[in-house]
């Protein structure tokens, strides 16, 4: 049951929410790099979801939808309907990403006190195959002349250095997150499941108030295959897509068994031969593309599963990858597809993050995991009125303190099945909280 309120929307929602698309040309220098988006932003409260150069980043607060426990997603579907029952659209580009988005985070765990956010920006600019488009959300009373990205940018004030940073145990010390994955092992070998992912949180302290901004640049600059995201203090720079759905096209990037990197081309090269023969880590791989496979089945009339992983390589680590697409079913009558946000909630969570069975794992993860992992591993991403959007899975990521933007907690975690080693699961950890400490650097 949802613990949350009838009517979950705070923020002097703008009634009707006037919301107008129009095409602009992004400042000189602007393509094709994801920094020029990036550098559009002011420091206060950033939403970002860029890749490669393209995406959304947003700025200022239309609505914003809080919601807890089991039904948050469809509470938070529901609440923004009800806010785009009335809106005024004029999109002059029509594109996926234009007219009204939103972007939002969810916690991994149902009894998360973290809940879930949505917010729904009152500027956008995106960008998509060199087409650049300004969105604004407004109020009736507020239109004035057709948006300039001028008028609505905030003044260009670069990003701060967040100084020294300094790192200290989260909720389990790596000696005892040890035990944690042995604990997991012997509750495979025990049968209690057949997979578990297992992760831990480091906390980091940096001398500076973190401009949010700063470290997107960096993740967004390195971490180029991956979506660099912002929303509402979760930030990060996620390999793995929950889903995107488009026009009808669903597709999954599914990631599970990895192996560091070693910064030796040659030697990597060995590595990823090694991962991709592999039988633990295929076994591992195994298990998340037949959750997601399985998940997205009943929304599908047709699927394509690849037979075999590809290897992604990342800067820090290679991980093994499939990705699954599927078409889906033509809706009926007054029915429409179900949104993005709905395949997310039957996607999530997947193998890749929790485990085999789904409810065993969920329910050893609580047991002995030994921490609230809040947003880390829950859907972050986007979507838009007629519900397509991307969501991804909130990984390679930190949450900043809402309190005291010097406090961040970093997270890492590991698919466990009965050939892990915890001390090889604990430098893998290690390998996966690279990003963030990049990005902080
Ligand atoms: C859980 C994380 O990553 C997940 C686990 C992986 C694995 O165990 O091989 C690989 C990619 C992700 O699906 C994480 O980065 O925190």
């Amino acid at each position: 049951m949802s613990t949350s309120p009838s009517t979950p929307v705070t923020g002097g929602v703008p009634r009707p929410l006037v919301v107008r698309t129009v095409p602009c040309d992004l400042p000189a220098g602007a393509v094709p790099d994801a920094d020029d988006l990036l550098d559009l932003l002011g420091p206060d409260a950033p939403l970002a979801w860029v890749r490669r150069g393209d995406g959304l980043v947003a700025w200022g607060e239309a609505a914003r939808i809080e919601v807890h426990g089991a039904d948050r997603f469809a509470d938070a579907e529901r609440a923004w309907r009800q806010l785009l029952e009335h809106a005024i659209v004029r999109d002059e580009v029509r594109l996926p990403g234009t007219g009204p988005i939103a972007f939002g985070s969810f916690a991994f765990d149902d009894d998360s006190p973290a809940g879930g956010v949505v917010v729904v920006p009152r500027v956008v600019v995106g960008r998509r195959d060199g087409r650049a488009w300004l969105t604004t959300l407004s109020a009736p009373g507020e239109l004035g002349p057709l948006p300039r990205l001028r008028d609505v940018a905030p003044r260009h004030v670069p990003p701060a250095a967040p100084g020294e940073v300094t790192y200290t145990d989260g909720a389990v010390d790596a000696e005892s997150w040890l035990d944690v994955v042995a604990r997991g092992v012997a509750a495979i070998r025990s049968g209690e499941v057949e997979k578990v992912v297992l992760a831990r949180d480091v906390h980091a302290r940096t001398q500076h108030p973190l401009d949010v901004r700063w470290a997107l640049h960096r993740l967004a600059d390195r971490y180029r295959s991956c979506w660099t995201f912002s929303v509402d203090g979760m930030i990060g720079a996620t390999p793995e897509l929950l889903v995107r759905s488009e026009r009808g096209l669903v597709t999954s990037r599914v990631l599970a068994g990895t192996i560091r990197r070693t910064g030796d081309d040659d030697a990597d090269m060995g590595r990823a031969a090694i991962l991709a023969h592999s039988s633990k880590d295929l076994e591992e791989h195994e298990y998340a593309v037949t959750s997601v496979a399985r998940a997205l089945a009943p929304f599908c009339s047709s699927s394509n599963v690849p037979d075999l992983p590809f290897v992604l390589p990342l800067p820090n680590v290679l991980h093994l990858a499939s990705d699954v697409t599927g078409v889906l079913t033509a809706p009926q009558g007054d029915d429409a597809h179900p949104s993005s946000l709905a395949l997310a909630a039957a996607l999530h969570p997947t193998a890749a993050v929790c485990g085999t069975p789904t409810q065993a794992a969920r329910a050893l993860i609580t047991r002995i995991e030994g921490m609230d992992r809040g947003r880390y591993a829950g859907p972050v991403g986007w979507f838009g009125a007629d519900g397509d959007g991307e969501w991804g899975i909130a990984l390679r990521c930190a949450e900043v303190d809402r309190d005291d933007p010097r406090r961040l907690r970093l997270f890492a975690g590991c698919g466990v099945v009965a050939a892990s080693d915890p001390a090889a699961e604990l430098a893998e950890s290690r390998a996966k909280l690279d990003p963030m400490r990049h990005a902080l650097s």
